[in-house]
């Protein structure tokens, strides 16, 4: 494989979550693969996961990584072409991501939407630069419009997990205080249509994704409705698509609770914001898998790094 930016770079998903298995039993197995390579982890924005389990599996592999918070601590990054470049960017991407292809053998982006301009958006300007001027492989760990490390982790999770042949997952929108993107939800939902299981999305009026991407997947908007058997029910909230970006409610009353979820197991990509995506009783129920969620992003990452160097 040469890059990894997109669930669809997933060409049979039960095979790669059978590998991810066999990663997670023996994650040393391939401990001299990466020798002598070096991942680069470039964050536009905050991470606790998967900066932390994506450098993990990189040492799995035996690679060394250097991680940079761009935004933070590098010069200002042009990515318009033929800009004149006389306000607050220093250097342009097309010296940027040649510069540091030089020093790491896979690099690694993490680029959130702006939630304001939507075409720059899904053009996905900053990885879309960073696959077209640097020399190597590029793995996407959250951009502006998919995270497919967290969407194949939730697969090895639901994976792991079921007790029947075709579980019902439901995907919920759920309440939150501030405009987040659609990545996480768009990438779960392209991993659950390449899988065999009941997979239904609720959210409210207004909220609906990208159709392009919900395509067939039915979307309800009684979340009471949806939930009537699920055996895995995923929480997360993102921003209007069709009023892009806006915050269009907040009220308590789509918050996932033990009272609304019975007896489904309950999936989140974190971090979660406790008493309004979900409460307490839910998070700290055995029915959570959130911790067991985040652990499954190590494997995942493991599994795609060891898939760009065989090669390389
Ligand atoms: N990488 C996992 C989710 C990242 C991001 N969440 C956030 O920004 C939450 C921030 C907060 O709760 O303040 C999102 O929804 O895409
Ligand atoms: N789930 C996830 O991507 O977490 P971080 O934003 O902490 O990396």
């Amino acid at each position: 494989m040469k890059h990894y930016t997109s669930i669809q770079d997933i060409p049979d998903i039960y095979a790669w979550i059978d590998e991810a298995k066999k990663i997670k039993e023996n994650p040393l197995k391939n401990k001299k693969l990466g020798k002598h390579k070096t991942l680069g982890l470039l964050f536009f924005n905050s991470s606790l996961r998967t900066r932390l389990s994506t450098q993990k599996a990189a040492l799995n592999l035996g690679m060394h990584t250097i991680v940079m918070n761009v935004s933070e601590d590098a010069w200002g990054i042009e990515f318009e072409d033929g800009s004149i470049m006389n306000g607050t960017t220093a250097e342009h991407i097309k010296e940027a991501a040649a510069v540091v292809s030089q020093y790491c053998d896979i690099i690694a982006v993490r680029a959130f939407p702006t939630l304001k301009d939507k075409e720059k958006d899904e053009r996905e300007q900053v990885l879309n630069a960073f696959i077209k001027h640097a020399s190597v492989p590029i793995v996407n760990m959250e951009s502006a419009t998919s995270h497919p490390l967290q969407g194949l982790t939730d697969a090895i999770t639901i994976a792991e997990n079921s007790t029947k042949k075709r579980p019902k997952v439901v995907l919920t929108w759920a309440p939150h205080v501030k405009a987040l993107p659609h990545a996480v939800a768009n990438s779960f939902v392209e991993a659950m249509q390449k899988m065999d299981v009941d997979f239904v999305i609720t959210n409210p009026e207004g909220y609906n994704l990208n159709p392009n991407i919900t395509k067939d997947t039915p979307i309800i908007h009684n979340q009471k409705e949806a939930f009537k058997n699920a055996d895995f029910v995923y929480a997360k909230n993102w921003s209007s698509y069709d009023s892009y970006g806006q915050i269009l409610k907040k009220d308590a009353d789509w918050m996932v609770t033990k009272a609304n979820i019975g007896n489904a197991k309950f999936m989140h990509c974190l971090p979660v914001r406790r008493n309004v995506v979900v409460e307490d009783a839910v998070l700290d129920s055995e029915n959570s898998l959130v911790i067991q969620q985040a652990n499954n992003r190590t494997f995942a990452a493991q599994l795609v790094l060891k898939k760009i160097l065989e090669d390389l």
